[in-house]
């Protein structure tokens, strides 16, 4: 009878502090082998800590970090760094200036003799074994942190870190790059871990996404679920764009806005608490800006405040009669005025609802 392996990574009740200060508690967090995880919040919510205490370069005060089924760190334990057989990828990169890129991949394997073909393989795969004689000042950023995370994938790590890996690089190589590396990753099947403040960059390579709110971990899912099914105001608001709407609770499964009703597909509930709305209680509605469309046959009339271009799209933020404001993302070739009033209708297909905010 075959038995199923422990997950690579578990933080259970997890806990840090600075002196006396609390980072982080009650942290829980399983990944199962060849997932790759994120951790998105805000400056300053305890990112980067987390990944230290699972490298083991800060001692956890509470809870425990295992990695495959082995605990490494908790308030009694503490396994060095080196003995955890994890990898890291850092923000500047890290290398060794005076080693070739082929050294710098082939440093931390163990077997000497294996060191420079194990790092031709890894060159091959990041796409950089014609660069492999030069040295790391030679290359862009974007090819150095490539350089980066050969070399951290040359020892065969148990499981890969990577602090903010992608943010001395410009926007767009971000976004580009965070697809590559996911691409590589999947293939070696690595179980990894990347803390990012960029959320973009969170959708492009995570398969989950851990969102830390002042030292707790809000939600964990995939990004459709955290931008569709948020489970907090918090969430709602820091994962991509959207405004809270006052609306009314007209049937279990019917709200009522300014901008008319919207059915929901299922008995309407508190995003948050999990508590059933009851018809008659006003509640705030999470309306994103693909919510709204934008059509001149629409009787409804909204005026345009302020708008975004995006290229192929136009991010308008709109006015409607009562003074509310809503987003809408149009087809960038409808091109309106500031001041400008344009027909809209709602298109919401279903409904996150919280309670009115006192
Ligand atoms: N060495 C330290 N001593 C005391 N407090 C620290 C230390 N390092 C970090 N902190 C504090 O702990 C909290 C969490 O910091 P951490 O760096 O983990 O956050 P982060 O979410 O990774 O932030 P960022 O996105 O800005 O890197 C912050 O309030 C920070 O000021």
């Amino acid at each position: 009878m075959s038995t199923t392996p422990p997950p690579v990574l578990e933080l259970r009740r997890l806990g840090h502090r600075y002196g006396t200060q609390p980072t982080f508690a009650g942290l829980d967090l399983t990944l199962p082998a060849g997932t790759v995880c994120c951790l998105l919040g805000p400056s300053g919510c305890g990112k980067t800590t987390v990944l230290r205490c699972v490298a083991g370069f800060e001692r956890v005060s509470e809870g425990e970090v295992r990695i495959d089924g082995q605990t490494v760190g908790s308030a009694q334990q503490h396994v060095p760094p080196e003995a955890r057989r994890i990898g890291m990828v850092f923000q500047d990169y890290a290398l060794f200036p005076h080693l070739t890129v082929l050294r710098n991949v082939g440093f931390g394997v163990a077997d000497k003799r294996a060191a420079d073909d194990r790092a031709m393989e890894l060159l091959h795969t990041v796409g950089l074994a014609s660069a492999a004689q030069r040295y790391p000042h030679e290359l862009s950023g974007g090819q150095q942190q490539r350089v980066a995370l050969a070399r951290a994938l040359a020892p065969r790590p148990r499981l890969l870190l990577l602090d903010e890996p992608f943010s001395n690089l410009d926007v767009e190589l971000r976004e580009q790059l965070a697809g590559e590396v996911r691409a590589i990753l999947k293939a070696a099947g690595t179980t990894a871990v990347f803390v990012t403040h960029d959320q973009n960059e969170a959708f492009a390579m995570a398969d989950e996404i851990a969102v830390m709110h002042q030292g707790r971990i809000q939600q964990i899912a995939g990004a459709y679920e955290l931008y569709h099914r948020p489970n907090s105001r918090f969430v709602a608001d820091f994962i991509g764009q959207g405004v809270f709407v006052d609306a009314e609770v007209v049937s279990p499964q019917r709200v009522r806005f300014e901008l008319g009703e919207v059915a929901s597909p299922e008995p309407l509930r508190y995003a948050d608490t999990g508590q059933p709305c009851v018809p008659g209680e006003r509640v705030q509605v999470l309306m994103r800006p693909d919510d709204v469309l934008h059509d001149d046959a629409s009787p409804l009339r909204a005026t345009v405040q302020h708008k975004a271009f995006r290229g192929a799209e136009i991010l308008y933020t709109l006015q409607l009669a009562s003074g509310t404001r809503v987003l809408a993302l149009v087809p960038s070739h409808h091109n309106h005025a500031l001041q400008e009033a344009i027909g809209v209708r709602l298109d919401m297909d279903h409904v996150i609802a919280f309670a009115p905010q006192r």
